[in-house]
């Protein structure tokens, strides 16, 4: 939502998308998420530059190991930096901008090796596809339901904190105006 609030554009974009596929009749249902590529692109987008585990999970080789050419010797902690693969100016174009158009269809098939939010491998989370769902559910619902605006002229704050979920230094304040859609439950 702060990058949305940070791009207008692009949240005008995905409200498009909603308003054209859901309306504002009824409530977005997690069966309309295959039909809302852009929503999963923002989500994409997001996860690339706040992986909620910059770091993932530490993970522990129990033997000699050899990974992209490095010699990994038992018994050593590994942690993949995933923040800096997905801020990467050798693997992404102008990375540090919010571009959800770069993970389109149109743009070709991002590699799934490039992002790692959810790890990768024999130790990838296994709730990437609840986690998915739950996020573009949440997001969609919000954005179908309220229009949304930053408090003042001023960009969001997108300065990370101390902690190893990346916490934002300033948490988001935003306006929220109910959409007809909410009218229209209610009044059913
Ligand atoms: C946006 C939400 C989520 C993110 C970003 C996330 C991310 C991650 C990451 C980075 C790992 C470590 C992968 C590695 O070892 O390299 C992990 C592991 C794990 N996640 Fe998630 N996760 C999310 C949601 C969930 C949900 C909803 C569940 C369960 C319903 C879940 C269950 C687990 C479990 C059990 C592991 C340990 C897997 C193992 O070590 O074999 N996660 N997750």
């Amino acid at each position: 939502m702060s990058c949305l609030l940070n791009n207008p554009d692009k949240l005008a974009k995905a409200r498009e998308e909603i308003d054209k596929q859901v309306g504002q009749e009824r409530l977005l249902e997690e069966s309309d998420i295959a039909g809302l590529p852009y929503l999963g692109n923002i989500i994409s987008e997001t996860f690339r530059l706040y992986p909620a585990s910059p770091l993932l999970v530490p993970h522990f080789a129990s033997e000699d190991c050899v990974v992209g050419g490095y010699l990994v010797p038992a018994h050593t902690m590994v942690l993949v930096n995933a923040y800096a693969i997905h801020r990467d100016p050798n693997l992404w174009d102008d990375p540090m901008s919010f571009k959800p158009e770069r993970h389109s269809a149109a743009a070709g098939k991002v590699d799934g090796a490039k992002i790692l939010t959810f790890g990768m491998g024999r130790r990838v989370c296994p709730g990437v596809g609840m986690a998915n769902r739950l996020v573009a559910y949440t997001l969609g619902t919000l954005i179908q339901c309220f229009e949304w605006e930053r408090v003042g002229e001023e960009e969001i704050d997108m300065t990370e904190g101390k902690g190893i979920t990346m916490p934002k230094v300033k948490p988001l304040e935003a306006i929220c105006v109910a959409r007809p859609v909410v009218k229209n439950i209610i009044v059913s």
